[in-house]
């Protein structure tokens, strides 16, 4: 068996990071930026209001500061999106709504709601200051701002900020297309009758999920039958559709497990298998056909997702453009115990991350922990690390990888 960082460590030197393109803008949320984003407008790109309310000239803020209240003229009213350049008159101000361009020479907005105002007169009281709700013209960011670095993770409110200043489209790595495949001849689609000695193929709809949500685009590639030939058709096919291959199941000892001497076949002998010292998701396959990654994952439903947590999630990231492609752990403390005995493996405990009630990270190590166990790993939003040993105790400090982050 090999550590697990020495699998990883050998997947990632294997990966090379996608092509990077311009993206339009709402093609980008998760995608990583392929270079450094400067400001070409500027936020605000003129003077606006922040309110409703009336807007006045410096000459009025000082006449109401001496007498603590003042009578203004409502000269107009100005819209939000109005096109014109506004100058008032000495002793006028104007009605104006939240977002339209201030009158070049007016220095204040004073809330609609301090004003007493008719349809013609406006009386203020209330204090105010020159600047006063006012929105200055590239005040939030100026030209030349620098927005993103390279490698920064598109969010949502990057995107906005993107748009606010007219990308239409964003240099970013592409995004990666998965297909996955299930293998085995025991399994039955959902929908079909279930027959004696038969299962449901779950792993194929779990890892289709499980890569959608970590931000790539998925292809279906169905059930193949335990039969060389029809591995080899199929994995060929797929090495020319997407950019990734998975498959589940066939990576053991067992007498047809034929996914990793087929991959290892169409690399031209460069696959390498593994038996890597974790619990679950011990068995692993890796290898290129045709430059495409292929990742063999073993057919267990829990070891299916671990493995893809620990072994396609780094590359995926990688490949995405992820300086830091690696999970972290987070500390918390257990709320329960874990027994096991010594076998040379760690061990990913699955189990519930949460905030106790003192504010503080806590982790809840789950019952059942068998690799077949899909619904109890249902329940993890994260996986305990459990070094080789004897386990822990309840209220032991242990670290976490908490799942589903992309
Ligand atoms: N003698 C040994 N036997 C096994 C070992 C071992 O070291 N020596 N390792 C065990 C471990 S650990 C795992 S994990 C499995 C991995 O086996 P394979 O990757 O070859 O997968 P299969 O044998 O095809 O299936 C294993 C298990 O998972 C079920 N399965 C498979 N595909 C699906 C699917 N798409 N959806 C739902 N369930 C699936 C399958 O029916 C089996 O029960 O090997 C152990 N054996
Ligand atoms: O390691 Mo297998 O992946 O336990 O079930």
């Amino acid at each position: 068996m090999i550590p697990l960082t020495q699998a990883q460590q050998y997947v990632l030197s294997n990966i090379d990071t996608s092509r990077a393109m311009a993206i339009p803008i709402d093609e980008a949320n998760g995608l990583i930026t392929s270079g450094s984003l400067e400001a070409m407008e500027e936020i605000p790109p003129f003077d606006n209001t922040a309110v409703d309310g009336i807007a006045i000239r410096s000459e009025e803020i000082d006449r109401l500061n001496l007498s603590g209240s003042i009578e203004v003229r409502i000269a107009a009213t100005i819209a939000a999106g109005s096109p014109d350049k506004v100058e008032i008159a000495p002793g006028t101000c104007v009605r104006i709504m939240t977002g339209a361009p201030i009158p070049s020479n007016c220095s204040a907005v004073v809330m609609i709601e301090d004003v007493v105002a008719s349809d013609i007169m406006a009386t203020i009281s209330c204090r105010i200051a020159p600047g006063d709700n006012i929105r200055r013209k590239g005040s939030d960011i100026a030209i030349g701002t620098r927005l993103f670095e390279s490698n920064t993770r598109l969010t949502p409110a990057h995107i906005g900020v993107l748009a606010s200043v007219g990308f239409a489209k964003v240099p970013a790595f592409r995004r990666i297309k998965i297909g996955v495949i299930s293998t085995g001849d025991e399994l039955a689609e959902v929908g079909q009758a279930l027959t004696y000695g038969k299962i449901r193929d779950s792993n194929r709809h779990s890892l289709l999920a499980i890569a959608s949500s970590s931000g790539a685009n998925v292809l279906d590639l169905g059930i193949v039958k335990d039969r060389p030939e029809d591995l080899r058709k199929a994995f060929l096919d797929a090495a020319k559709e997407v950019d990734v291959i998975i498959t589940s199941g066939g990576v053991s000892v067992g007498d047809f497990d034929y996914t990793k001497a087929i991959l290892n076949e169409l690399s031209n002998g460069k696959a390498q298998w593994m038996q890597i010292a974790i619990r679950p998701a011990k068995p692993f396959a890796f290898g290129k056909i045709d430059n495409t990654p292929f990742f063999g994952l073993p057919g267990n439903p829990v070891s299916a997702l671990v493995s893809f947590e620990l072994l396609v999630k780094p590359a995926l990231r990688k490949m995405q453009g992820d300086l830091e492609p690696l999970p972290r752990p987070v500390l918390a403390k257990a709320t329960g115990a874990y027994k096991r005995t010594p076998d040379g493996k760690r061990h990913f405990v699955r189990s519930n991350l949460h905030v106790n009630n003192s504010g503080a990270l806590a982790v809840k190590p789950l019952d059942k922990q068998g690799s077949h166990m899909l619904h109890e790993m249902s329940k993890a939003n994260s996986l305990i690390i459990v070094e080789d040993g004897d386990g822990f105790l309840k209220d032991q400090e242990v670290e976490v990888l908490p799942l589903g982050a992309l």
